[in-house]
């Protein structure tokens, strides 16, 4: 991957990839090719084809896919594991069509065993049972895997799989149940905060940037906290309460999505497909883990949250929402042997995540 080499960011406007697009903006690449899923639906092979025809990029970043927390995963399964084997067989597929000469795919951890031995090094990938809640997903992302390793032992292409833990950052997505715990936590813990302080004008402008089904900025107080109370957010006995889904007992890793994107530019510049090989007789396992290394209990993370808002409500646990994995910390040996490791802690991560969200929800 040269300055000059023609690259495409598939899913540039998500969480990871509008990280990635900025971190090669920075470091000087500027033949950057760009498309919605308006313009290029990459579930569609005859779309994808075309476009892969016509533009012929030199390089690929696969951060496309149909992506939610656990409740979405779990709610719709098909759209999951359909979507995303769509979106990479077709472009996994066109890319080595169109001679693609790299390629980075985005995987997740989940592909690890539901009870994988703690921390999940790369080797234990398909040695036991998976997670239920997003095993479609997961199952989608061992595929990808799968392509990638078999297209380059069979046709010698240079396809790259990382597995990046849980992610959170800048354009990251606040729906208050399809998507991940912690932006989840930020939205809810500030609706919490603003519904304490009867700050109605904070509640409306969050509503007005952020819809939430059968409530808006023209509707009533009452409304309001009618709707609110229904995603977890409640006013009872002159104290709000603020769900937190499942025991809080579950741990996770996290991870800022600017630093996953250093560190996918990073792989790029760095390594090709045999480096990533463990041991040359047996090409198993090239995949690369991406976290921090660090985990913590949901209910540690919904207190920091709390802490960071200023919310002095309660939080109380619904045991009625799935827990998921108990644990998934990585084992990020491979990549800091490579030389990478991650810049942003966890504390600084929550103030920094919480003062975008305010700034956008404003
Ligand atoms: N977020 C996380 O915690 C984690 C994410 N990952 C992986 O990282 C990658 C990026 O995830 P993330 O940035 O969070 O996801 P987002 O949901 O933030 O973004 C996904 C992007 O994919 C694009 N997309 C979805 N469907 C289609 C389609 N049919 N055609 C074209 N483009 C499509 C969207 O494009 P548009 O905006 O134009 O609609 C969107 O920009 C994914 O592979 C995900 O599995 C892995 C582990 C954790
Ligand atoms: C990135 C990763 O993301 C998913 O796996 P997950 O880590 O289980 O996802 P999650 O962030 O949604 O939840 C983490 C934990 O947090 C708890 N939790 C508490 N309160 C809220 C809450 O309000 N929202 C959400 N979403 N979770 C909550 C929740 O019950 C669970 O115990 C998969 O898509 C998977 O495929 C994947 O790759």
């Amino acid at each position: 991957m040269n300055k000059d080499s023609k690259i495409y960011i598939a899913g540039h406007r998500g969480l990871v990839g509008s990280a990635i697009l900025k971190s090669l903006q920075e470091k000087g690449y500027q033949n950057l090719l760009l498309r919605t899923s308006s313009e290029l639906d990459l579930r569609d092979s005859a779309q994808v084809a075309e476009f892969f025809a016509k533009e012929k990029p030199d390089v690929v970043f696969l951060a496309a896919a149909k992506v939610g927390g656990i409740v979405a995963n779990n709610t719709y399964r098909g759209t999951f594991i359909y979507d995303n084997l769509m979106i990479q067989n077709n472009v996994i597929h066109e890319s080595y069509r169109s001679g693609v000469q790299k390629l980075l795919f985005l995987g997740s951890t989940c592909i690890y065993p539901k009870e994988c031995p703690q921390p999940m090094k790369e080797e234990y990938l398909l040695t036991g049972p998976l997670e239920y809640t997003n095993e479609p997903y997961a199952i989608a992302k061992i595929a990808g895997i799968k392509l990638c390793e078999s297209y380059n032992l069979q046709y010698g292409t240079n396809y790259l799989s990382v597995m990046p833990t849980n992610l959170y950052g800048p354009n990251d997505n606040f729906d208050l149940e399809k998507s991940h715990v912690l932006p989840a936590l930020i939205r809810k813990i500030h609706l919490g905060k603003a519904l304490e302080n009867a700050d109605w004008e904070t509640l409306r402008s969050d509503l007005k940037n952020l819809p939430i089904e059968g409530v808006d900025q023209n509707s009533t107080d009452a409304e309001i906290t009618g709707i609110l109370e229904k995603y977890g957010v409640k006013l009872k006995d002159g104290q709000v309460h603020v769900e937190i889904w499942g025991s809080g007992r579950p741990r996770r890793e996290f991870l800022w999505s600017e630093d996953m994107a250093d560190a996918c530019v990073f792989i790029m510049e760095q390594l090709d497909f045999a480096q990533t090989c463990p041991d040359s007789d047996e090409i198993r396992n090239t995949h690369i883990n991406i976290g921090t290394g660090k985990d913590i209990s949901i209910a540690e993370l919904a207190e920091q949250i709390k802490a960071e808002v200023g919310f002095q409500g309660s939080l109380y646990f619904n045991s009625s929402k799935p827990d998921g994995t108990l644990r998934k910390l990585t084992d990020v040996n491979k990549l800091h042997n490579l030389g990478w490791k991650h810049v942003k802690e966890l504390e600084q991560g929550i103030r920094d995540i919480y003062s975008w969200y305010t700034s956008q929800s404003r």
